[in-house]
This record gives C-alpha cells, structure tokens and sequence, in this order.
C-alpha cells in the first residue's frame, strides 16, 4: 500500500476543521489561564512553575532567541590554567573522545575528567555563569537554586591535520540554555566562532568570554581554517530535569562519561 500522499486532515468538513481550531485555541488558553495563576516573580514560584514560563516566554519574547556575550568570565591567567590543564590530562591520561554524544558529535572530554581544575570549572561556571548571568536573564530564582549542568565539556577544533574535526554543522542542544567559553587566544585560529542560523550572525568572542544562549536557536560551530580553538561548552537545564536524566541513567546500568540520556544529544534541525 502506497503511504506518500496519505494526509489525515485532508477529508475534513469545513465544521470539523472549525471544531479543531477551537480545540487548539481552548489549550492555548488553558496554558494562558495556569500561568496567569503564577505568583508574579521567579523568586515566588517553584522550579517546575520557572521551567514553564520560559518555555512558553522564550517562543513570544525574541529578545530571548537573541545570543548574549558575557565578557572576562575567566581571566586569561585562569583560561591558560584550564588549558594547560586539559593538555596534560590528553597528553598523558586519556584522548579526546567524539563519542559522547550521539548526534552531531564533538572532539571532547568532559570537565569531571581533568580532576585539578573540575571544581574550579563547575563553581566558577554556577556563580559567574548560572546564578549571575543565566538565572536571571531567563527568568529563573535569582539564586540559582532552579538551574544545574546537564552536561559540561572542553571542546577542540583544529586544522592542524586533515582527520581532525574543524566544524560543526548546524543543530540544537537536547537542553534549555546553552554557553561556550573561548579558551585560547582568538588570534591563535582563523574562522571559528558560533553562528546562529536565523540571523545570519556569527558571534565571535575573546579568550575567557562566553556566549549565551536559548539551546533551541539553531546554531553552528564555523570551520576553523588555520590553528586550534578551545572551548568549554555548557547545557543548562533544570535541576528536576537532571536529576531524572541521571536516575534514568543509573536505572539502565550505563556508567560513566559515555552515559547519555535523550536530551543529552544535539539534535537534528526540525524537517522544513
Ligand atoms: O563551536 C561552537 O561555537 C558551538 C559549539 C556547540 O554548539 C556545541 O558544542 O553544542
Ligand atoms: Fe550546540
């Protein structure tokens, strides 16, 4: 039986199709009627009532959509302790891995590997990142109590030699926020930088900046034609959301950095 022209509204009277616009209103409106119930400030509300407001704001307030640069997260002297720290860690350790995530993979390891610096990564990035920058800008409880790291990872792009990886193409992190932190000198690779697919925009910051943004916004890392670009990637959730994500974790029996949930991956952009 021949499936491709199949289309399951296609025989509907124009009083059904009436019937399910009204369907459709009446759930935008009840959506609207529970958040309207809302105490009025993310300080008041609960995580899971923060979760729900900016999952409804970020698709009508596109000042959310846009990418933020956040200046000197890490000093230059902190940037060059974290890389000189991930160097000896590959060198000596263990090897950048491309298999942590299932789609659209990146030469990575995970921050909790390079033990020296793991703590001072994670709680720089919570009070200079999440609770400072991220908490408020997306509406949630000034104190960072609603957000944690769903995954945090160093990232390498390079053109040093043919098999390496110097891009990555366009996608969404499984997440609700996203960051990257430039870690090496921006004069020390040629292309780079994160582009962002509906503007057109390539944002391209110095050593110890970040960029954030909404984790849906269609975005890319741009080839990188001469040198090494470091970076230290970020997916911010909410605390509930990775709590589950790790008991789902735990009840599969995977261990380890090669655990991965769902959300975990980048995915593939929406079919147009
Ligand atoms: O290379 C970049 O600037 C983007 C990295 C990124 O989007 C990711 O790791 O998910
Ligand atoms: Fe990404």
């Amino acid at each position: 039986m021949d499936h491709s022209d199949f289309d399951l509204f296609s025989d509907l009277t124009p009083s059904e199709t009436a019937l399910l616009a009204a369907y459709s209103a009446r759930i935008t409106n009840r959506r609207a009627d529970l958040l309207s119930t809302y105490p009025s400030t993310p300080a008041a509300r609960t995580t899971a009532q923060n979760r729900h407001v900016f999952l409804t704001q970020r698709v009508i307030d596109s000042s959310l959509q846009q990418p933020v640069v956040i200046p000197s997260v890490w000093s230059q002297d902190e940037c060059r302790t974290i890389l000189s720290a991930i160097l000896e860690y590959t060198n000596s350790a263990g090897a950048w891995s491309t298999q942590r995530h299932s789609a659209f993979p990146t030469t990575d390891i995970p921050v909790q590997s390079v033990p020296q610096i793991s703590e001072f990564v994670h709680s720089t990035l919570r009070t200079r990142l999440l609770t400072s920058v991220i908490s408020p800008r997306y509406g949630f409880h000034p104190s960072g109590r609603d957000l944690a790291f769903r995954d945090l990872f160093f990232v390498r792009y390079s053109a040093l030699d043919p098999d390496s990886q110097r891009s990555l193409g366009a996608h969404s992190d499984g997440c609700l926020v996203s960051f990257n932190v430039l870690l090496n000198g921006e004069n020390e690779f040629e292309g780079g930088g994160t582009l962002f697919v509906k503007t057109g925009q390539t944002v391209r910051i110095r050593k110890g900046d970040a960029v954030v943004h909404d984790a849906t916004s269609l975005h890319a890392g741009v080839e990188i034609t001469k040198g090494v670009r470091y970076i230290c990637v970020g997916f911010v959730d909410t605390v509930d959301t990775v709590r589950n994500d790790e008991r789902m974790k735990r009840d599969a029996g995977i261990a380890g950095t090669k655990a991965r949930g769902g959300r975990e991956m980048r995915m593939m952009p929406a079919a147009s």
